[in-house]
C-alpha cells in the first residue's frame, strides 16, 4: 500500500478550526504516514498475530484454490473435450469440487480464527484509552469535546477491529493473488500477460491520487462524526433546559446541520470510491477485450491451443476481484489509519509529569497557599493570570470561608487543593508537605471535595457515598448521611440500594447536594474542600446541615467557598479573593468593620444584616 499524508491540512470545514458553538477542539495533530499510523497498532495486535498470519494463510489458500481452476479448466478443455473421452472427464470435474469446497471452508475457517482474539485486541484498545482519559488531567477534558472522545472509544475501534480482521488481510492475500496468477498468466502466454498488465500504470496513478483525497474525507468524516455525537449527548444531557427553554428545535436544527455536513463528507467518500472504482473495473475490462480479440488472433494461426486461452481467460477472470477489492481496500485502509490517527492522539496525550517540589516538610501545619499563580491553558493571551500571588494559611483545625465576586476565582483556587488542576506558579502545603510530594492516593484520602454541582453517578445510593472512601463501615456511612441531613435516603424505595439514576438525577438538586456532602465527609478527611455546597438547601435544612457540619468541620481543616452568609457564619474566618489576590482575611466582623471591598460585597444580602444585628 502506498504511503499517504493523514490528516489533511486544515481547511475552512475542518473540525480543527475553531468551532462556532463554543467547543473548544482538540489540537491539529502533525501529518503521518497512513503506514506509520496503522503500523503502531502492532502491539495490540500483536497477541493475535497467528491468528491473522493463520487467516491470511487460510484466505490465501482460498484464493490460490480459485486460481488452480484455470489449470484444470485447460485439462479439460484440451484433453477430455478435444479428445471426447469423458472418462477422463470425471477426475478433473471432481478435483474441481474439490478446490471449490476447499475455498469455502478455507474463507470459514479464516473468519472463525481471528473473530475472537480480535475482538479481545478491540476490548484492550478500549480499555486503555478508558484508563487514559481517567487519568488525563482536567485541563485535558476542558479541551475535548466529549463526543470527540466517545467517537474515538466506539466507532473509530470498531474500524480497526475491522480492518485487522478483513482489509488487512485481504490487503496482503490479493497483492500475493494478484502476483501469482499474473505470474501464471505469463507462464501461460506472456504476450497476452504484457496486454494484461498494460492498464497498471494509469491505475497506479489513480489509486495514488485515491489515496490523498480519500483519506482527508475520511478524517473529516470521523471528526464530525464525533462533533454530532457531541451535539446528541448535550441535547440529552441538557433535555430538561432545552425543553423548558422551547430550544429542541434549534437544538434539532444544529443536529440536522452536523448531519447534512456528515453527510456531505460520506458522500465525498462515495464519489471518490466510486471514481476509483469505475478506472479499476473499467480499464481492465478493456484489457481484456484485448486479450480475448488477440488470443482469438492467435489461435486462429494456431500460435495459441483453445485451452491455454480459456485457462488464460479464466486467471485473467479469477484476478478480477483481487484488482477490484483494491478500491475499498485501500479506502479502509485510509480509513482505518485516520481512525489510528485520532486513537494516538488521545493515547499521546502527555499526562502529567508530578515531578517532587524538592522542598522539605516544613513543621507548619494547616493549609499554606504561598504565591500561588494560576491561568487556564485556554484563557486569551494578554488577560491577567486569574490567581496572581495568592498567600493564605487556612490554620489547623480552622474552617476558612472564602469569598469574593462571581468569576473572581474562588472554584478555581479550591480546585488546586485536591490537584484537579496545577498551579502556575507558588505552591500549596498541606500541613507543611508540599502537594506535590504527597502521593496521590494520600492526597485522595486527606482531602475530600464537595461541589456546588453535585455529580452523581448511575449507581445506590451506598456506591455513591462510598466513592469517598471506598472501606467506610455501614456506620461511618450512616454517620456521613446524618450529617448531611440525608434521612431522605430512608423514604426512597429501597433505601441505601436505591439507584439514583443517571447522574443522579432521579433525585432533587437538594437531595443530591447532600448525597455529595455525605460522600465528601464519610471517610472523615483531614481537609474538607466545600464549594458553596448548601445551594440549593431550604434555610431550615440548611440550619440543621450547618449545626451537624460544625462537629465535623471541629477536628477537620475546612476551606468553604461561600456566597450566602449563613455559609459563612460556619467559618471562623473569612478571606476575601479579588484581583486574583487574597484581598484582607479576618473573622466575619473584623471584615465588616475593616474591609470595605467585603462590606460592599456583603451589603446586597439581607439575610447576613440580620445576622449581624444579632
Ligand atoms: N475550565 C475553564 N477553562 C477556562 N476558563 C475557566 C474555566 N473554569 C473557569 N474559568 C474562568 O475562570 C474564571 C473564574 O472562575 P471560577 O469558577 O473559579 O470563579 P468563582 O469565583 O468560583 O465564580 P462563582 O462565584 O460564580 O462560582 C471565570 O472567568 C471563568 O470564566
Amino acid at each position: 500500500m502506498a504511503e499517504n499524508q493523514t490528516p489533511a491540512p486544515p481547511t475552512p470545514a475542518d473540525p480543527h478550526e475553531p468551532s462556532t458553538d463554543g467547543a473548544h477542539a482538540p489540537p491539529v495533530p502533525a501529518p503521518r504516514s497512513a503506514v506509520r499510523s496503522l503500523l503502531r497498532l502492532w502491539p495490540y495486535a500483536r497477541e493475535a498475530r497467528w491468528r491473522i498470519f493463520g487467516s491470511m494463510a487460510a484466505a490465501g489458500l482460498a484464493s490460490l484454490s480459485v486460481l488452480a481452476v484455470p489449470v484444470v479448466l485447460r485439462r479439460i478443455v484440451d484433453g477430455p473435450v478435444a479428445e471426447r473421452d469423458l472418462s477422463g472427464l470425471w477426475p478433473l470435474a471432481g478435483a474441481l469440487l474439490l478446490l471449490g469446497v476447499a475455498e469455502a471452508v478455507l474463507f470459514g475457517v479464516r473468519r472463525v480464527i481471528v473473530a475472537r482474539p480480535l475482538a479481545r485486541v478491540e476490548t484492550r484498545l478500549r480499555g486503555d484509552l478508558f484508563a487514559k482519559l481517567q487519568r488525563l488531567p482536567i485541563s485535558f477534558h476542558d479541551r475535548w469535546p466529549s463526543g470527540q472522545l466517545l467517537s474515538r472509544a466506539t466507532s473509530d475501534l470498531f474500524v480497526l477491529r475491522l480492518f485487522l480482521a478483513f482489509p488487512l488481510v485481504f490487503l496482503v492475500v490479493n497483492s500475493t493473488v494478484f502476483l501469482t496468477g499474473t505470474a501464471l498468466m505469463f507462464v501461460l502466454d506472456w504476450r497476452l500477460a504484457l496486454i494484461t498488465l498494460v492498464p497498471v500504470v494509469p491505475l497506479l496513478f489513480f489509486t495514488r491520487r485515491f489515496e490523498a483525497g480519500y483519506s482527508t474525507a475520511s478524517r473529516l468524516a470521523q471528526d464530525q462524526n464525533g462533533d454530532l455525537a457531541t451535539v446528541v449527548e448535550e441535547s440529552v444531557l441538557g433535555i430538561r433546559i432545552l425543553k423548558a427553554f422551547g430550544r429542541h428545535r434549534t437544538m434539532a436544527e444544529e443536529f440536522r446541520r452536523h448531519s447534512a455536513e456528515l453527510r456531505e463528507t460520506e458522500l465525498r467518500k462515495a464519489g471518490l470510491l466510486g471514481n476509483l472504482w469505475a478506472v479499476i473495473v473499467g480499464l481492465p475490462e478493456l484489457a481484456l477485450g484485448g486479450v480475448l480479440a488477440t488470443g482469438a488472433v492467435l489461435v486462429a494461426h494456431d500460435q495459441l491451443s483453445v485451452g491455454t486461452l480459456v485457462a488464460f481467460l479464466s486467471t485473467a477472470l479469477a484476478l478480477r476481484w483481487p484488482v477490484e477489492s483494491l478500491g475499498w481496500l485501500l479506502g479502509f485502509a485510509a480509513e482505518a489509519a485516520s481512525a489510528a490517527n485520532r486513537y494516538f492522539e488521545v493515547m499521546d496525550e502527555p499526562e502529567p509529569a508530578d515531578p517532587p517540589s524538592g522542598a522539605a516538610p516544613t513543621g507548619d501545619r494547616g493549609i499554606r497557599f504561598t504565591g500561588v499563580r494560576f491561568r487556564y491553558p485556554d484563557a486569551p493571551d494578554g488577560t491577567p493570570d486569574l490567581l496572581a500571588g495568592v498567600d493564605l494559611h487556612v490554620r489547623p483545625g480552622e474552617t476558612l470561608a472564602l469569598v469574593g465576586a462571581t468569576g473572581s476565582g474562588k472554584t478555581t483556587l479550591t480546585a488546586l487543593l485536591p490537584r484537579l488542576y496545577e498551579p502556575t506558579a507558588g505552591s500549596i502545603t498541606l500541613d507543611g508537605t508540599d502537594l506535590r510530594d504527597l502521593p496521590r492516593e494520600q492526597l485522595r484520602r486527606e482531602v475530600a471535595v464537595a461541589f456546588e454541582d453535585p455529580t452523581l453517578f448511575s449507581a445506590t445510593v451506598r456506591e455513591n457515598v462510598l466513592m469517598g472512601a471506598p472501606d467506610a463501615t455501614p456506620e461511618q456511612v450512616a454517620a456521613a448521611l446524618a450529617t448531611a441531613q440525608a434521612g431522605f435516603v430512608d423514604k426512597l424505595p429501597d433505601g441505601l440500594a436505591t439507584e439514583v439514576g443517571e447522574q443522579g438525577l432521579s433525585l432533587s438538586g437538594g437531595q443530591r447536594q447532600r448525597l455529595a456532602l455525605a460522600r465528601a465527609v464519610v471517610g472523615g478527611p483531614r481537609f474538607l474542600v466545600l464549594d458553596d455546597p448548601l445551594s440549593a438547601l431550604d434555610v431550615h435544612t440548611e440550619a440543621l446541615v450547618e449545626r451537624a457540619l460544625r462537629q465535623v468541620l471541629a477536628g477537620t481543616t475546612a476551606l468553604v467557598v461561600a456566597h450566602r452568609p449563613s455559609t459563612v457564619l460556619l467559618a471562623d474566618r473569612v478571606a476575601l479573593l479579588a484581583d486574583g489576590r487574597i484581598a484582607a482575611v479576618g473573622t466575619h466582623q473584623e471584615l465588616l468593620r475593616s474591609c470595605p471591598a467585603y462590606r460592599a460585597l456583603m451589603s446586597g444580602e439581607p439575610e447576613l444584616e440580620g445576622a449581624l444585628a444579632r
